[in-house]
């Protein structure tokens, strides 16, 4: 095909949003020249007459011949929302992670931007804070003088569980909580203040002064500092309340002292408000967060500060991975094994993953910590790409809990038939003997409702759900039966519908636990946290603060309980059944069991008075089980990578799975199609598992198949991506087909 040739930045490359997604090449109107750069947003024709937003992610010096060009019709924002290292960065993952060109550019936008034009952005403000005033206390007390207003209630208990705080720590436990605070302020109970801004790149003054570091925190500080200005990855490997967090704080006022930037990737902000408030106590204004619980305007705002480079410093969730940092250099995952990186529904990507290609591209420390690093991240250390850095003890060698293994099957074997809730006597002995010393419990159970299969008592059958080849879940409560998966509900009290006849309940649900704690205990104060009874981020941070501030003596709940909370109350965590993750299809079973346990045992004894652990379990000699009892993280590890390299699973290999769904006909033949394009593809390298039905066979009436693929890198699953590609577009029976490049979800 001939070319015809243009002098330079007189075409651009155009990633196009729009329901037909590619990258085009346009003309630029002498007149917008001077305004188009690399990253800058343009209005551009597109089909007849449309108009679509795209991105510009190139300049080629030529076009084929033979193809009308048409030229661009405006340039939306002042300046390029994308930086040219984050235009790179993005294109790498769109390809990386066969996703359509455009769709992570527009992802990786705030909404606000994506809604309307560009404009300027709020004027620098100063350090908002929020204070509990003198009369705050009394009306918490008193449970008349807000028995009308919860939403404030639960703010002022915060408030005065957290004392002075930034507003943005309250906005992230508080996501729809302003007119709340607004009327507290009225009402003279909250006092809020701001503080002038500080010089732009200057620390706040030492009210959030850093301690001084432990041995081991310091020498792994020096090495960072080594680093600083080279591409050098890390896995921070300390164990729980071993200070992680303090090394981060403090390797970043190295890169901000530099005039750098740095960029913090935490699981769930929501979840762990104090975490955003230890980076704003130490940074002020200088941080921007990103979360989802921010308002669009918000997020808007806050993604401003930085591409601006009025803010230097941004924590935030997954998508932050794609934030504006100038002069990025440092980038910090915490808790890098946590699932929450990996996103599942919309484009798959992995917030960690991209970590490692960012940082290299923009010359970074990066520094994945964990107290249970994945797998992944393990292998890389082990094999001299990553350095390891390793806090052995807690702060203040406070030891860790003692883990107490319950046998159930030997329970039952002995005659032990029925446990209220599932509780053992070993675990709630331990229980009233810490709520005798007025101490906290955690309990946890990753099953949500009553109970979580019903069964009929004449045939057997279990009761499913109709759209979803799912087992539906009691919520007593509620009175209900529930499938988790699309949310269709059912009366308990219906006959089966197989043969009439009544039906029970099996399986203990954290419902079922908490009703048998409150019956053993009459006394105690019980909370439930799971997503039955929190539905927002506010209603998380309202039962949060009052475990916090001690007003609960027990806290039950599903692996909510389990992420990075400091609790030094917390001296007992009961763990109601450690097998529930172990079955599931899914080869990384065994690792996730370990690392819920490790987590969720962690919580225990974090304050002077010790802690200790009671795992109940049918299946003690597990190695994901025994060994997280004994905080033998390296002994499981080894056993778990040797499995891995025997069986062909990651780390040793890659994988990529096509996810099919449609009609049950349709998905069958799309999956079968896709079978046969792949098989010329495979060569020896590829090995195809499937086509299968999925674990779960069916969602929302949709039918579901699985084709994986694993091979010793990427290059020859994207050769057999390529060979699906053509299926993809057009599959029969109209089905939809998803890739996915290091699938991490098996169901
Ligand atoms: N050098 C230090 N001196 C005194 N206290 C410290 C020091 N470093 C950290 N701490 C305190 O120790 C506690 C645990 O630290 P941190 O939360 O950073 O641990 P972590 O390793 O992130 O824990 P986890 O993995 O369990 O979330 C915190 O309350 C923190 O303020
Ligand atoms: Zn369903």
């Amino acid at each position: 095909m001939a070319l015809r040739c243009y002098t330079p930045r007189v075409l651009v490359e155009v990633a196009v949003a729009a329901a037909v997604r590619g990258r085009f090449t346009y003309r630029v109107p002498s007149a917008l020249a001077p305004g188009v750069s690399l990253g800058q947003r343009v209005a551009v024709p597109f089909g007849k007459s449309r108009r679509a937003t795209g991105y510009v992610v190139g300049f080629p010096a030529s076009a084929p011949d033979g193809i009308e060009l048409r030229d661009v019709v405006e340039v939306l924002d002042p300046f390029p929302p994308f930086t040219p290292e984050l235009v790179e960065l993005l294109r790498w993952a769109e390809e990386y992670y066969l996703v359509p060109p455009g769709e992570l550019l527009r992802a990786a936008l705030p909404p606000g931007l994506n809604a309307r034009r560009g404009e300027a952005g709020p004027a620098r403000r100063g350090v908002e804070y929020a204070a509990p005033a003198e009369a705050a206390a009394g009306a918490a007390a008193d449970p008349k003088a807000l028995a009308r207003a919860p939403a404030q209630r639960a703010v002022l208990e915060y408030l005065l569980a957290r004392g002075r705080i930034p507003v943005e720590e309250l906005r992230a436990a508080f996501p729809k909580g302003r007119p709340a605070v607004a009327a507290l302020a009225r009402r003279g109970l909250v006092r809020l203040e701001t503080e002038t801004p500080v010089a732009r790149g200057a620390l706040l003054p030492a009210s959030a002064a850093a301690p001084v570091l432990t041995p081991a925190q310091a020498a792994a500080l020096v090495e960072l500092d080594a680093a600083a200005g080279t591409f050098q990855p890390f896995l921070l490997h300390g164990v729980t309340g071993s200070g992680k967090t303090e090394v981060y704080l403090q390797a970043i006022a190295r890169a901000r002292g530099a005039g750098k930037g740095a960029l913090v990737l935490v699981p769930e902000i929501a979840l762990t408000p104090q975490l955003a408030g230890r980076f704003r106590a130490r940074f002020g204004d200088d941080v921007a967060l990103m979360h989802s619980g921010l308002s669009d305007a918000e997020r808007h705002a806050e993604w401003l500060r930085l591409r601006r480079g009025d803010a230097r410093i941004c924590v935030g969730v997954r998508s932050a991975i794609f934030a504006p940092v100038q002069d990025l250099a440092i980038i910090v995952v915490d808790e890098e094994h946590d699932p929450s990186f990996k996103q599942e529904d919309g484009p798959p990507y992995h917030a960690r993953d991209l970590a490692v290609v960012r940082a290299k591209r923009e010359d970074a420390v990066l520094v994945l910590g964990s107290a249970t690093p994945s797998l992944e991240t393990l292998e890389n250390a082990r094999a001299g790409r990553y350095r390891k850095l390793e806090l052995p003890a807690r702060v203040d060698d406070r030891p860790l809990p003692e883990v107490e293994l319950v046998d159930l099957g030997r329970l039952r074997r002995g005659g032990v038939a029925k446990l209220p809730g599932l509780l053992a006597p070993q675990l709630s002995e331990a229980i009233a003997r810490t709520l005798e010393a007025s101490q906290q419990v955690i309990l946890f159970l990753n099953r949500r409702g009553y109970e979580t299969l019903v069964v009929c008592e004449v045939c057997g059958a279990e009761a499913q759900c109709t759209e979803c080849a799912v087992s539906l879940t009691h919520h007593a409560r509620r009175g209900i039966l529930l499938c988790h998966y699309c949310g269709r509900t059912e009366r308990m009290d219906a006959r089966c519908p197989a043969c009439g006849g009544v039906r029970y309940g099996v399986g203990v649900g954290t419902e079922q636990v908490e009703a048998a704690v409150r019956e053993l205990f009459p006394a105690a104060r019980v909370a439930r946290l799971d997503r039955d009874v929190v539905t927002s981020a506010d209603d998380t941070a309202a039962v949060l603060a009052r475990f916090a501030r001690r007003e609960l003596d027990v806290l039950v709940g599903t692996q909510m309980v389990t992420k990075g909370h400091d609790f030094p109350g917390v001296t007992l965590v009961g763990v109601v059944l450690a097998d529930t993750a172990l079955a599931l299809p899914d080869f990384r079973a065994a690792e996730r069991t370990f690392q819920l346990l490790t987590q969720v045992a962690g919580r225990a004894g974090r304050g002077a008075e010790g802690g200790r652990v009671v795992v109940q379990t049918f299946n003690p000699r597990t190695p994901a089980i025994a060994l997280a009892a004994r905080h033998d993280y390296a002994a499981f590890a080894a056993g778990e990578l040797d499995r891995r390299r025997t069986v062909g699973y990651p780390p040793f290999t890659r994988m990529m799975a096509a996810r099919v769904e449609g009609s049950e006909d349709g998905a069958r033949r799309s999956a079968e199609a896709l079978a046969h394009a792949a098989r010329p593809a495979l060569g020896g390298e590829v090995a195809m598992l499937g086509p299968a039905p999925a674990a779960i066979e069916r969602i929302r009436g949709r039918h579901r198949w699985h084709l994986l693929f694993r091979a010793d890198g990427p290059k020859a699953l994207f050769r057999v991506h390529a060979a699906l590609a053509r299926v993809a577009v057009r599959p029969p029976g109209g089905a939809a087909i998803r890739f996915d490049m290091d699938p991490y979800s098996m169901m």
